[in-house]
């Protein structure tokens, strides 16, 4: 993967006033990476640092840059914010005073920026206040969490008081589901929701006869990890001008509820309605679907024809939908939790009807979760 290359060390020898040193980039074999200088170097050109290129770095030129206080090379000073000590397992718990050396700060900078040039992800642990003691007295737990992260993978039970698997790495790369079955139910939702919003942006499945032909708004009914998912990816990726504009009810305030319905007027009647529930149960869902349901009812509209629900199957939502036959309904499953099922049904309809790439969205979060799974934190000690 090209993001194991990524994760790399770089290292600075300590050098006096004036003379000049080298960053050299190494990789994991211990060759050279241009991947991680070309990354630096970048930085640098962007004007994050007064220094004419990466890997030629003078103490004068980084004298340019402004710190206060005392100068000190010891790598074990803090950076910045401290580690609360219950969190911390370093011999010490004596509060370090921060670092301000330049050159230190500098080294460190290099030592622990983490970048993925595919996914364009820069992540600067450098400044957070944590000594190489504490990462080593750390390493023990990172191989922990890694093993854990292989095991939920693969399938077991990490949720032992509902005695289920934990598996939305799967909706991304259905292929490492640990059943033929699951990958099929993974990969024909997928293109249940895909078809589905294609063919309500294309009218081609569409309101009851209404002055425009065809579903404008579209209404999101859920709250919490039913919701949150959705309202971020609407705020991030949405076009400017959607073919169907998103609107939410994530809470029970009757006033809050009022307002979306009254902001809809007239376009009700062409508003796709998406029920979002994993456990097709919470109250405060539940009162946001009565009282749309209501205003449904008030306007003369039947609300069977553009209601939509997610949810797992045979819950009281799904077998509500289920008798009053509603206009679709995509399942939830028991193994993605609440919080963290943007990338099943729950977030790619509400996606897909906005317009946004769905495939591409999974795409882009299997290479992150490809990220995730390589074990090496550091190649500095
Ligand atoms: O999706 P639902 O079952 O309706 O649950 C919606 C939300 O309910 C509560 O707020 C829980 O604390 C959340 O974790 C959950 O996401």
């Amino acid at each position: 993967m090209a993001s194991l290359s990524l994760r790399l060390a770089a290292t600075m020898p300590s050098v006096g006033p004036g003379k000049t040193m080298s960053v050299m980039s190494t990789t994991e074999s211990g060759g050279c990476s241009g991947g991680r200088e070309a990354g630096v170097r970048h930085l640098v050109q962007n004007g994050h640092f007064s220094v004419p290129a990466a890997v030629q770095v003078t103490r004068s030129a980084m004298s340019s840059i402004p710190v206060s206080g005392s100068s000190s090379t010891s790598p074990l000073r803090a950076v910045s914010s401290k580690i609360s000590a219950e969190m911390s397992t370093a011999p010490s718990t004596e509060e370090p005073e921060l670092e301000t050396d330049p050159i230190v700060l500098w080294n460190r900078y290099v030592n622990w920026l983490y970048q993925d040039k595919d996914l364009g992800l820069y992540l600067d642990v450098s400044r957070i206040g944590f000594s190489d003691e504490f990462y080593e007295a750390m390493l023990p737990r990172f191989e922990d969490a890694f093993k854990h992260m292989k095991e939920l993978e693969g399938g077991s039970i990490a949720n032992p008081d509902e005695g289920r698997m934990v598996g939305h790495y799967w909706l991304r790369k259905p292929e490492i589901a640990p059943t033929p079955y699951l990958q099929k139910l993974i990969l024909d939702t997928f293109d249940r929701v895909q078809k589905f919003a294609d063919d309500v942006i294309s009218a081609k499945i569409k309101p009851p006869p209404t002055p425009v032909g065809r579903f404008t708004q579209v209404l999101s009914v859920g709250i919490g990890g039913s919701a949150l998912g959705p309202q971020f990816v609407a705020e991030a990726l949405a076009p400017d001008n959607p073919p169907l504009k998103l609107r939410f009810i994530d809470n029970t305030d009757p006033a809050g509820i009022d307002h979306q319905i009254a902001q809809l007027g007239p376009e009700l009647s062409s508003t796709l309605v998406l029920v979002i529930s994993k456990s097709g149960g919470t109250p405060e869902t539940r009162n946001g679907l009565l009282e749309v349901q209501k205003a449904f009812r008030d306007a003369g509209l039947d609300f069977s024809k553009q209601g939509v629900a997610i949810t797992q199957e045979g819950s009281l939502l799904d077998n509500t939908a289920k008798i009053e036959g509603w206009l679709a309904r995509f399942p939830m499953f028991d193994w993605v939790g609440g919080r963290t099922s943007e990338m099943s049904a729950v977030g790619l309809l509400p996606a897909a009807l906005q317009g946004i790439d769905i495939r591409g969205m999974l795409d882009g979060a299997a290479i992150m979760d490809e990220s995730t799974r390589n074990t090496t934190v550091s190649l500095i000690l």
